[in-house]
């Protein structure tokens, strides 16, 4: 890899939402130059116009582009659906070369599924984002294959850094880093939605009960990550005795919201083994490594 950071050269192969998420970071955070980064897709030459226009990425429309591009990044982004990944990886595999960093995105896929897709050990780093990079207030969990090296490590986590918070763990935490975070805005947006539409029934404009809801999702999040008090403490400090706020806590226990919470993030990881074990079955025709 080449070893100056800003002469990096990064390719993303899938160029869509959680692709541009990161994108958009990477150039405002100047990663890397954008004449550096080229992006692709499966057909949509618009799309990848459009990146142009507002990254100034490089876009390879073609076949021969495409595959001039994979041969001579450094970093190879895996940003495809899970559904696509297998068919897009196998194509990869006459054009790597051993020292080039593969970084997946990819839900549920594992290194080792990447690795017999490839029939060889490439430096993998699998990763976990979700979609608050968007506004460089991501957060993600990385985890590397034997075969990256430090310089590739490094960069892997500045990219990450580069779009919010960027937290290294072991390969089998990254389903609950799914679990957690990389689905996690979706349970939050999920809450807001609830909380405006209960503002509004009870009198509320839309447009107050979205303001004041965001407002206050964003200051809970910012007391948690500035005062170091633990969610827990800083509920007790919001609830009187006998006061407003019990009797709503009562009422979400009567509706088993903390279990049905933690089973909806035990099910988010379980679903993301399953969709990495369908990857499996359909490259390697065994689901589990
Ligand atoms: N959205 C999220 O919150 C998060 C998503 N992820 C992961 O990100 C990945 C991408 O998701 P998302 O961005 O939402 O998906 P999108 O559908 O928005 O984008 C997928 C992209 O992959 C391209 N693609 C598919 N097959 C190929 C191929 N063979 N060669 C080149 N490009 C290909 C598509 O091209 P075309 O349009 O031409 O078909 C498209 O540009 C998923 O694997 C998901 O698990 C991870 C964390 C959070
Ligand atoms: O829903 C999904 O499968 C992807 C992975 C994490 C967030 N979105």
């Amino acid at each position: 890899m080449n070893e100056t950071a800003n002469q990096a050269k990064l390719c993303f192969y899938g160029a869509g939402s959680m692709a541009e998420a990161l994108l958009r970071g990477m150039t405002a955070a100047n990663l890397t130059a954008p004449s550096n980064i080229t992006v692709m897709n499966r057909q949509n030459a618009d799309r990848l116009h459009e990146l142009q226009r507002t990254y100034g990425v490089v876009p390879a429309p073609t076949e021969a582009a495409k595959q001039d591009a994979l041969r001579t990044a450094d970093i190879i982004l895996l940003s495809m659906k899970p559904k696509d990944s297998a068919e897009a990886i196998r194509a990869l595999k006459p054009l790597l070369r051993p020292d080039q960093l593969l970084v997946s995105v990819i839900a549920g896929l594992s290194i080792d599924t990447i690795h017999q897709l490839l029939g060889n050990a490439q430096p993998v780093a699998r990763t976990m984002p979700n979609t608050s990079s968007t506004i460089g207030l991501g957060a993600t969990g990385i985890s590397f294959s034997d075969a990256a090296n430090e310089s590739q490590r490094a960069f892997a986590i500045a990219m990450f850094e580069a779009v919010g918070l960027a937290s290294v763990v072991e390969e089998p935490q990254i389903e609950a880093v799914n679990g957690v975070s990389g689905s996690g805005p979706a349970y939050v947006y999920y809450v807001m939605e609830a909380m405006i539409q209960a503002g509004v029934e009870l009198g509320l404009t839309e447009e107050a009960a979205k303001l004041l809801t965001a407002q206050t999702v964003k200051g809970a999040a910012e007391m948690v990550m500035s005062t170091g008090e633990n969610p827990g403490e800083l509920r007790r400090k919001v609830t009187s005795p006998n006061g407003t706020t019990q009797a709503a806590i009562e009422t979400l226990d009567r509706y088993a919201f903390q279990e049905a919470m933690n089973k909806a993030i035990h099910r988010c990881a379980e679903r993301a083994r399953e969709m990495g074990d369908a990857i499996r079955s359909e490259a390697v025709g065994s689901p589990s490594a």
